[in-house]
């Protein structure tokens, strides 16, 4: 648990992505020494240095006003940087921008529909205009989007409509990097999740998504790697496991066993820094993953049974609150077989609610 407050950014936060994999993957998005500023005052980019890989799906988080908008106006050339470049499937954002856009299907923070047409007529000018050849009623079948809601005007759609409509926009011509900038804002909670899966089918066809999000929840049960951006900065980039790792955070396993052992060992294995006792409840901090398992088995071999397992990391919105300095609210706790596997369906059901949550408080 980050509970000291914003890591030392010199040595935890890497000067640029070196944490990310190292395998032959293309290059979906690049940006080097990537910098913007507005007027004398604004530095909304402040030298950013991001490789996105094939098949990814990339989360971009930061707090307001961090620079995130800020960067994908500039990889979709809506805006020109100051200094340094960015690309996209190796075209350069600036001198190549309609092969970028070829390839780039955006879901875009503030979208710009044609209010007065329907939500078929939108996408079937969105179609035309990337010269692709979808099937409208198919994109309006992916995103949830009714044929009766989609024959109206779209001045007439709710928030969550008008969002599924520029989703389907961003799949028009099934594109090989999908960028979504809020993509569940309005959405209810099986817009959330239909959000979730269009990201993941879409990376597991070896196409990217750069996913833009405040919805931590949602970030981390989507995202393979996240970014951090922090005041125009990049402070973290890593898989959320490897995050928690930089930061040391550690995690508690708590059991509830039949009795406790009058001879209890925890102390003696690697990667125990804490035990304590209460009733029939262990609770043992660790600072190192694999020690979770063999928490377990030792609490077996000195004698108890083991009724139930919890276990707590350090989530993914504590690891936001140490990069970027902010409050942290609390822990994600996930129940666990005693094997010490796997999330339970009631947490996937907290999550789904707390996803609703929090686009109901975005819209
Ligand atoms: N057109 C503009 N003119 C002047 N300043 C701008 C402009 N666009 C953005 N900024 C400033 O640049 C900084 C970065 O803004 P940006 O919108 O990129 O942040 P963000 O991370 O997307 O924030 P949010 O999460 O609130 O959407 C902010 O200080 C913002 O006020």
């Amino acid at each position: 648990m980050p509970a000291e407050g914003p890591p030392n950014r010199d040595t935890s936060a890497p000067a640029d992505d070196a944490t990310g994999p190292t395998d032959d993957r293309p290059v979906a998005v690049r940006t080097t020494g990537l910098t913007k500023r507005y007027g004398d005052d604004v530095l909304a980019v402040d030298d950013l240095d991001l490789t996105v890989y094939a098949g990814e799906i990339f989360g971009f988080l930061g707090p307001n006003g961090a620079g995130k908008s800020t960067t994908i106006d500039v990889i979709m050339d809506y805006v020109r940087p100051s200094a340094g470049s960015a690309s996209v499937l190796g075209r350069d954002a600036q001198e190549e921008t309609r092969a970028v856009h070829e390839r780039v299907g955006i879901l875009p923070d503030g979208y710009g529909l044609y209010e007065r047409l329907t939500g078929r007529k939108n996408l079937e000018y969105a179609i035309a205009l990337k010269g692709a050849d979808d099937d409208v009623d198919d994109l309006l079948d992916r995103v949830g989007l009714e044929v009766a809601a989609a024959d109206r005007p779209v001045d007439g759609y709710s928030k969550g409509m008008t969002q599924r409509l520029a989703l389907a926009i961003a799949l028009v011509g099934d594109p090989d990097v999908l960028i979504l900038d809020e993509p569940s804002s309005g959405l209810d909670p099986n817009g959330v999740r239909l959000v979730r899966e269009i990201a993941r089918g879409h990376a597991d066809r070896g196409k990217t998504v750069f996913f833009s999000s405040h919805i931590l929840s949602q970030v981390e049960a989507v995202c393979d790697r996240v970014a951090i951006l922090d005041r125009g900065r990049l402070v973290a980039v890593d898989t959320i496991a490897g995050l928690r790792e930089a930061l040391d955070t550690g995690s508690t396993v708590t059991l509830t066993v039949d009795a406790v052992p009058d001879r209890l060992t925890l102390g003696e294995l690697a990667g125990v820094e804490d035990v304590a006792v209460d009733g029939r409840t262990v609770r043992v901090r660790v600072g190192d993953a694999a020690a979770k398992v063999d928490v377990i088995d030792r609490v077996r071999d000195d004698g108890a049974a083991v009724l139930d397992v919890a276990i707590e990391e350090s989530s993914l919105e504590d690891l936001f609150s140490a990069y970027t300095g902010g409050s942290s609210t609390g822990r994600n706790a996930r129940s666990a077989e005693s094997s010490g596997a796997g999330a339970s369906r009631a947490d996937e059901a907290d999550a789904e609610e707390a996803d609703a949550e929090a686009a109901e408080e975005q819209r």
